[in-house]
């Protein structure tokens, strides 16, 4: 199993935990205005660290982002195999066929 498929798993398994006990159950408690703030601050440090140039601080903002995105679909109930469907369905498009679909 790889890395994103197994965190995605850890996710699932934290509904209904102690949220004093966990991080992910604490967000699932909070609910989706919560998690989808936290998923834009993220977006939002990620973006910082990306323009400031320092390489090690971008790992660790797009390691948080993936990972509360992962939350965040989680509590939409989609998969992650449905975004990686939708990613390989992509890749099967050619040029301008790809940016038209993906303006659908
Ligand atoms: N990958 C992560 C992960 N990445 C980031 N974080 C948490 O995400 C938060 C990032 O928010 P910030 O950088 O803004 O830091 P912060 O100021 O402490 O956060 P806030 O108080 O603003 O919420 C931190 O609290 C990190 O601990 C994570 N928490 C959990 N996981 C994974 O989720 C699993 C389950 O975690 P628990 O639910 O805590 O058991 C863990 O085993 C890990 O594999």
């Amino acid at each position: 199993m790889d890395t994103l498929t197994r965190l995605e798993t850890t996710i699932a398994q934290r509904r209904g935990a102690d949220p004093s006990s966990s991080y992910v159950a604490q967000l699932q408690a909070r609910g989706m205005p919560v998690i989808a703030r936290k998923l834009g601050e993220e977006a939002v440090e990620t973006v910082v660290a990306a323009l400031s140039g320092d390489d090690e601080e971008l790992v660790g903002e797009a390691a948080d982002l993936l990972f509360h995105l992962l939350v965040l679909l989680g509590e939409k109930d989609i998969a992650l195999a449905q975004v990686l469907a939708e990613l390989d369905r992509r890749e099967g498009l050619s040029g301008l066929d790809e940016k038209a679909s993906r303006s659908e």
